[in-house]
């Protein structure tokens, strides 16, 4: 493969659609070629409409979009190097799996040979040499995922596009195929951009992760990136668990929550500015009491296989989320420990009301799947 170069790119890219609703406000973004990108939110952040944007089916009310750095804003979308795989796969459920691998093709009007051998190598690459005659209504959730995938990628597009592609199947069909699909993504070495409202599916598959809450781009960066540094607090409280508290800046790498100062590794900020601190449940370790920096009492303790998560109170009735792998005893002190560059310092940007607004119509939808 050679050397990244960027692929796509939205300038202020901002979305009206016809009721007034502005779906996308302002958004920057730059795609690399050869990687894969998610665009992780919750429902209604606007992930497919920025895909729509990028494969042409939408147009921006103000705005750019770039393929190579050629202006294709306006360009119809057939005319685009750019293909998409639909959530429900939209496969044609009366021509079997070879004619809905060569459908494109044909349109094409490429021969007949060159397409028996671009339909075989694309079955091939999605692990389904054999199947060509099936019937779709023969194949299994996977199976149609992956002829699906097949039909985009005959096309030797240079970009393809995923609209939460994985969400009909079940838990196991589906971890299985996020691996196919970046191992299909790795061998083809095209630049994958997929939608997803799932964390654990965007941090485990992607390169690079967009993060979008309405209909705005709240980080990106790699998954570890936006792990550990999640840059507010909807991305600290959408990826992963987070132990979330006020606190306040005493002075450089100096920071207090609940009532006591810690050292930390953030500096730049005012003193006595207000913040908020983020402490994963992994990070911090139980100890005896004296050598805890916090002192708390366990109140539930949960066995999740792999861990333990241990919901604790400190003295300002604060709750505590911790994963241990060792198992507490409930209704007695324990001790906290954590390092510095364990807690991480996050300036306020919203208020917690509208914060909380957002989240609980985000896990009613999860809810809802
Ligand atoms: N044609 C339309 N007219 C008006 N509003 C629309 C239209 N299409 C989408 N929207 C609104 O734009 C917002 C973003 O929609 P979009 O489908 O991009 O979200 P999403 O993040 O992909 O959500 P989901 O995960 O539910 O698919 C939503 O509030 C949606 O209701």
């Amino acid at each position: 493969m050679g050397e990244k170069m960027d692929i796509i790119q939205l300038k202020n890219v901002t979305k009206r659609y016809d009721d007034g609703f502005v779906a996308l406000k302002n958004i920057n973004l730059t795609i690399e070629s050869g990687k894969f990108y998610s665009l992780l939110g919750p429902s209604g952040s606007g992930k497919s409409t920025i895909l729509r944007i990028i494969a042409g089916f939408s147009n921006p009310t103000e705005g750019q979009v770039y393929f190579d750095g050629k202006d294709i804003t306006e360009l119809d979308p057939a005319k685009r190097q750019i293909n998409t795989v639909f959530q429900n796969y939209a496969l044609f459920p009366h021509l079997n799996v070879f004619e809905n691998v060569a459908f494109g093709l044909k349109i094409k009007k490429r021969s007949i040979k060159d397409i028996k051998v671009a339909v075989k190598d694309a079955l091939h690459m999605v692990r389904l040499d054999g199947f060509a005659n099936r019937e779709i209504s023969e194949l299994s959730g996977g199976q149609q995922q992956r002829v699906a995938i097949a039909r985009a990628i005959v096309n030797e597009p240079k970009v393809l596009l995923l609209d939460e592609s994985l969400s009909a199947l079940d838990k196991r069909l589906r971890k299985e195929m996020q691996f196919e699909l970046r191992a299909i993504q790795k061998k083809l070495g095209i630049t994958f951009i997929f939608v997803t409202h799932d964390q654990e599916e965007a941090l485990s598959m992607s390169d690079e992760i967009f993060v979008l809450n309405d209909g705005k781009i709240q980080q990106s960066g790699s998954p570890v990136n936006i792990y550990d540094e999640p840059i507010n607090d909807f991305v600290a409280r959408f990826i992963g668990d987070s132990n979330i508290l006020p606190g306040r800046m005493i002075k450089d790498f100096e920071v207090e929550f609940a009532n006591k100062h810690f050292q930390c590794a953030d500096a730049g900020m005012k003193e006595n500015e207000k913040v908020e601190i983020v402490i994963r449940p992994e990070d911090l370790d139980i100890v005896v009491p004296e050598k805890g920096k916090l002192v708390v009492t366990a109140q539930t303790q949960l066995f999740l296989g792999d861990h333990f998560e241990i919901k604790a109170l400190d003295a300002d009735e604060n709750e505590w989320l911790i994963h241990s792998t060792n198992a507490c005893k409930l209704n007695e002190r324990i001790g906290l420990f954590f390092d510095p560059e364990d807690i991480h310092v996050m300036r306020l940007h919203e208020s917690q009301a509208d914060f909380d607004a957002r989240l609980d119509s985000y896990e009613e939808d999860r809810e809802n799947d």
